[in-house]
């Protein structure tokens, strides 16, 4: 059975006039029922969030004539479209007792009509079920590829990402750089004011890298206390100028707990991408630096120049 949709969805024209409650979604009689048995039916072959919309799209169109539809979802960070962009939409916030599952807009260069409205809204119901179970299938996904205490990218979604991001780099002729960040004596955060300070250094020096970088930028666990960050589109320059963003960040966090107050710092390896590389030659790169940027004292960028892995600790960013 189909729950109705929150009464809070609503249609909406342009000038954000509302015009119709979608309280009740009983389907109106020219619908025809075969058109939502069928849509039913189809919904109910994927979990994938893309197809579902894309199923939604193509067969609502027996019903309604519509030019596009886009869907978001802030909290997934979710903004997906198809079809065209028009002049003319109505929004509808999907949810039911339980969850909220988004927002979804319809786009047509002519205004809709009532009946036109109504009819969406009840083609509306068949997709409240399938958009819940694949936006948690979307989650679950997505948990799979986290690391569970700080939120970051885990190994198994760096490898896959880190690859894909590559030949994607060589073939358009971009530029790819990343840092491997490792927090220096972080051993002795654990052994000197417990292990839940350790875990929360570590989640706020992610808070940290994530801010200083772009949406488009990534953050991955590499190990205990060591994070590979990925800068797309990112020559050797703008990703030195990132990773020193990143160190001064994190040094400038304060904690504090009955043991005493804390700051930690971080050292940094920048490697940037060469059409000789792979993978592992990119990432051995980068690691090299960082162990010279140990080695040369800690809290400080290395890159992986080898001028700049020769020199000695003088001569580093710091
Ligand atoms: N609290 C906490 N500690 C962790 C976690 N993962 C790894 N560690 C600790 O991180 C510490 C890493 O220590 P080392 O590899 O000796 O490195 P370090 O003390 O940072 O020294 P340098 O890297 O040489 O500056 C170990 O004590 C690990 O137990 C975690 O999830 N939480």
């Amino acid at each position: 059975m189909v729950s109705p949709l929150h009464s809070n969805g609503r249609a909406e024209l342009q000038d954000d006039k509302i015009v119709s409650s979608i309280g009740d979604l009983a389907p109106k009689p020219d619908i025809r029922p075969e058109v939502l048995l069928r849509l039913s039916g189809k919904l109910q072959t994927t979990l994938e969030l893309s197809q579902l919309l894309e199923i939604f799209f193509e067969e609502i169109q027996q019903a309604v004539l519509v030019d596009g539809i886009s869907f978001s979802h802030n909290a997934h960070n979710l903004l997906l479209s198809y079809g065209r962009n028009s002049v003319h939409s109505a929004s509808y916030r999907l949810q039911t007792q339980q969850d909220y599952m988004g927002d979804l807009a319809f786009h047509r260069s002519t205004r809709f009509r009532e009946h036109e409205l109504a009819n969406l809204e009840g083609l509306l119901t068949t997709l409240v079920y399938p958009m819940r179970n694949a936006l948690r299938y979307h989650e679950a996904l997505a948990a799979a590829f986290r690391d569970p205490l700080t939120g970051a990218g885990n190994r198994v979604a760096l490898d896959k990402t880190l690859q894909r991001e590559i030949e994607l780099t060589k073939r358009h002729g971009q530029q790819l750089s990343i840092l491997m960040l490792d927090l220096d004596h972080f051993k002795l955060v654990n052994d000197d004011f417990g292990h839940s300070m350790g875990d929360k250094v570590l989640k706020e020096a992610v808070t940290c890298i994530t801010g200083c970088i772009r949406q488009t930028d990534m953050c991955f666990r590499y190990g205990g206390e060591e994070f590979l960050v990925m800068l797309s589109n990112a020559e050797h320059a703008g990703a030195l100028r990132i990773a020193e963003r990143i160190r001064m960040s994190i040094s400038s966090l304060a904690f504090s707990n009955e043991k005493g107050r804390l700051q930690v710092t971080t050292s940094i390896g920048c490697a940037t991408l060469t059409m000789e590389d792979s993978m592992d030659s990119l990432v051995q790169r980068a690691d090299k630096a960082l162990y010279q940027a140990k080695h040369n004292g800690r809290n400080r960028v290395v890159c992986d120049t080898d001028d700049e892995l020769d020199t000695p600790p003088s001569k580093s960013l710091l």
